[in-house]
């Protein structure tokens, strides 16, 4: 089974349609025979296994009632005592092989649950992590399946077992003594009804527990994500006090099950002593009065034993499913979350492929292009980027014919969008990002820029307005397509933990050593390969941060370069970078517009100055769009922006003192 097929649901309408809310103990068994629905061979065989323990278990007190009833009529009977032993070590062994294989179930069930989680939480709708906090995600996958298998393994056997011995025991008895089975059945209903009392509160509980842990896996990853400003606001106290609340939350509520779970047990005992009490007195005095041999009472007693015993176990394992339940219930919310829709595959298209493959034309291209650029850096990417291979060697001859088709690499047309549909942040934005071409985007703080990259992106979808890629409408060609075609290089400079290579190569895990050193070169990483203690191999710490902001862009910005977009997305890459690296990468920069299309946020003058058009938004909409010397003739927006604090001037000299950079999070 996966946890993505049928037996969990996988969409918020299957969640509803689920008896979900349905708390009975019948629902959640339900619930735990629908999650094992991918082990029913194991089941089936472990399930023989122990009806063949049982049948061995049941044949023991008959033999038994032999062995007492003719010891008293002469010697020990020596072949019934082997029997006995051997009815006992076959009981042991079938019965230790249906546990183990019950027990993997359980393990079963839980991987297939971990693998549908970690699949589900990688792919939902972005609102999806908008709206949940990630530290509690992650417990979902952590302490809730742990708690679940616990509950599998365990309560799975006890039930099958405890049904099958008690259901076998149940008509042994009947045909020993059914007047004394009357009574056993009177003790153990009342104990049931205790224990049915209490499985409700169990089951929110446990429930409270689980979601406490979560909340304290939620906050310690704000806490430790964050952990310079905690430190520097001496915040530590605070922190560790708002996480206590969660630990003290999880502690009452752990309290609060165990409390409820030990009330069981009394009642379960109670059943058990009282039953054999009873048998023993009533039998006992039907034993003197000549009605039942002596054999037949222990024959009874040690089914009363199989049938209460069992029945204990599975009034516990009930208890135990409800507490899963809880972490089942937390389980199956994230199962229900919207994922992005799948969309299907296009097929291979020429202008797709074309574009690809440019960066491996680096040269050539610089050579013809048209714009008067200036020849020097062009000349040094010329050798840098020939050497580059192209991805397919059919692609070179279909770069020309791209590059002569002429659809520019993005077109926004009338593009709206909401976070939420009652507060518009994009209310009508259109422009074109050409081949070849930069283009900048420029607008004051909350105007809509990150947000259009997310739309770029498709992380989410345009309320109205098209967005189309080469040519073709976006939702024409798939999500998965239009992300191939670009790179984003964003203010969160994401590095990941692992070794330089690893981040490097991310977009292109098959880049050739060749390549590494490329994009190395270009973005004047060699420095900071050479210092690093094991190179391209060395370790980067979690996020990066045993990286400075500047290097950290850097890399994000070789990564980007590496995937070979066909439209380059970056969120002023300048901004960490001193004036001496800002002009190299601004230099770089315009040299990948000659290859790709570049869409850049910019907030300073010198990145709109290089761009070969501007596009201003005012309140999510684009009020205009020209050079910059044209719009600060013709856009008061625009010349209100390089006037005053939203652009700010290239920087000339650099910074005076070089702060170490806050890891990601806390800027
Ligand atoms: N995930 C989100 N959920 C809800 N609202 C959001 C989200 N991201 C951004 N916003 C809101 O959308 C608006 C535009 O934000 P956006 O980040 O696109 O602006 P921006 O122009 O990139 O700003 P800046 O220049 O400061 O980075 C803001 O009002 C912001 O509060």
């Amino acid at each position: 089974m996966t946890a993505t097929s049928r037996e969990v649901p996988t969409s918020p309408g299957e969640a509803r349609s689920s008896p979900r809310g349905d708390r009975s103990t019948r629902t959640a068994v339900a619930t735990l025979f629908r999650l094992t629905a991918g082990h029913r061979s194991s089941i089936a065989v472990a399930t023989a296994l122990t009806m063949a323990g049982s049948a061995l278990g049941l044949a023991q007190p008959l033999v038994a009632k032999h062995i007492v009833d003719k010891s008293g009529q002469g010697p020990l009977a020596w072949p019934l005592l082997l029997l006995l032993t051997v009815l006992f070590g076959a009981e042991a062994a079938t019965g230790a092989v249906g546990r183990f294989l019950l027990e993997r179930t359980g393990e079963g069930v839980v991987r297939a649950l971990r693998h549908g989680l970690v699949a589900r939480l990688l792919r939902l709708e972005m609102r999806e992590y908008d709206r949940h906090r990630s530290g509690d995600l992650i417990s979902r996958v952590t302490a809730d399946t742990t708690l679940l298998r616990e509950v599998v393994a365990q309560a799975l056997s006890d039930l099958v077992s405890g049904a099958l011995v008690g259901a076998g025991a149940l008509v042994l008895m009947v045909w020993l003594d059914p007047l004394l089975l009357l009574l056993i059945a009177l003790t153990i209903a009342a104990a049931a009804g205790v224990v049915f009392s209490l499985l409700k509160g169990i089951r929110a509980a446990s429930e409270r527990m689980q979601n406490s842990v979560g909340a304290i896996c939620a906050d310690l990853e704000r806490a430790l994500g964050a952990l310079p400003m905690v430190r520097v606001h001496r915040a530590e106290d605070r922190e560790a006090r708002r996480i206590g609340e969660r630990v003290e939350s999880a502690y009452s509520a752990g309290v609060r099950t165990a409390k409820l779970a030990s009330m069981m047990s009394p009642a379960v005992e109670l059943a058990v002593q009282g039953s054999f009490l009873l048998v023993l007195v009533i039998g006992g005095l039907r034993v003197n009065g000549r009605a039942n041999s002596l054999g037949d009472l222990v024959a009874f007693l040690l089914y009363a034993s199989y049938l209460v015993l069992p029945l204990s176990s599975a009034f516990r394992a009930v208890g135990l499913i409800q507490r899963g339940m809880g972490a089942y219930q937390r389980i199956e919310q994230v199962l229900a979350l919207p994922v992005e829709p799948a969309e299907p595959v296009e097929p291979a298209e020429p202008e797709e492929y074309g574009e690809y493959g440019e960066y491996g034309e680096y040269g050539e291209c610089a050579e013809s292009a048209d714009r008067g650029q200036s020849a020097k850096p062009v000349m040094r990417e010329t050798t840098a980027v020939r050497e580059h291979p192209p991805r397919r060697a059919e692609e070179s001859g279909r770069n020309e014919h791209s590059r002569r088709g002429g659809a520019p690499a993005l077109v926004l047309r009338d593009v709206h969008f909401g976070y939420d549909p009652q507060r518009p942040v994009l209310r009508g934005v259109s422009f074109d990002v050409p081949h070849r071409r930069q283009v900048a985007l420029v607008g004051r703080s909350g105007a809509g820029k990150s947000t259009l990259f997310a739309l770029v992106a498709r992380f989410y979808e345009p309320d109205a307005g098209t967005l189309l890629f080469g040519g073709r409408p976006a939702t024409e060609l798939g999500r998965a397509h239009c992300r191939a075609r670009i790179a984003v290089v964003d203010q969160n400079t994401h590095v990941m933990h692992g070794s330089l290579r690893d981040n490097l190569t991310y977009a292109d895990p098959d880049a050739d050593e060749h390549q590494v050193r490329r994009v190395i070169e270009l973005t004047q990483l060699e420095e900071m390969v050479a210092r690093l203690p094991g190179g391209l191999s060395g370790a980067l710490g979690e996020r990066g941060n045993t990286l400075s902001a500047g290097e950290r862009q850097r890399v994000a910005l070789a990564r980007a370069l590496l995937a070979r977009p066909s439209l380059l997305l970056l969120d002023e890459p300048t901004a960490h970078l001193d004036a001496l690296n800002e002009a190299a990468l601004t230099r770089v920069m315009k040299d990948v517009a000659q290859e790709c299309a570049v869409l850049v946020i910019a907030h300073r003058l010198s990145t709109v100055q290089h761009a070969d058009r501007i596009v201003v938004l005012e309140d999510g909409r684009t009020v205009a769009s020209g050079h910059h010397e044209e719009l600060l003739t013709t856009s008061p927006v625009y010349r209100r922006l390089a006037a005053g604090q939203m652009l700010r001037a290239a920087a000339t000299t650099p910074p005076a003192v070089a702060v170490r950079p806050a890891p990601p999070g806390t800027q």
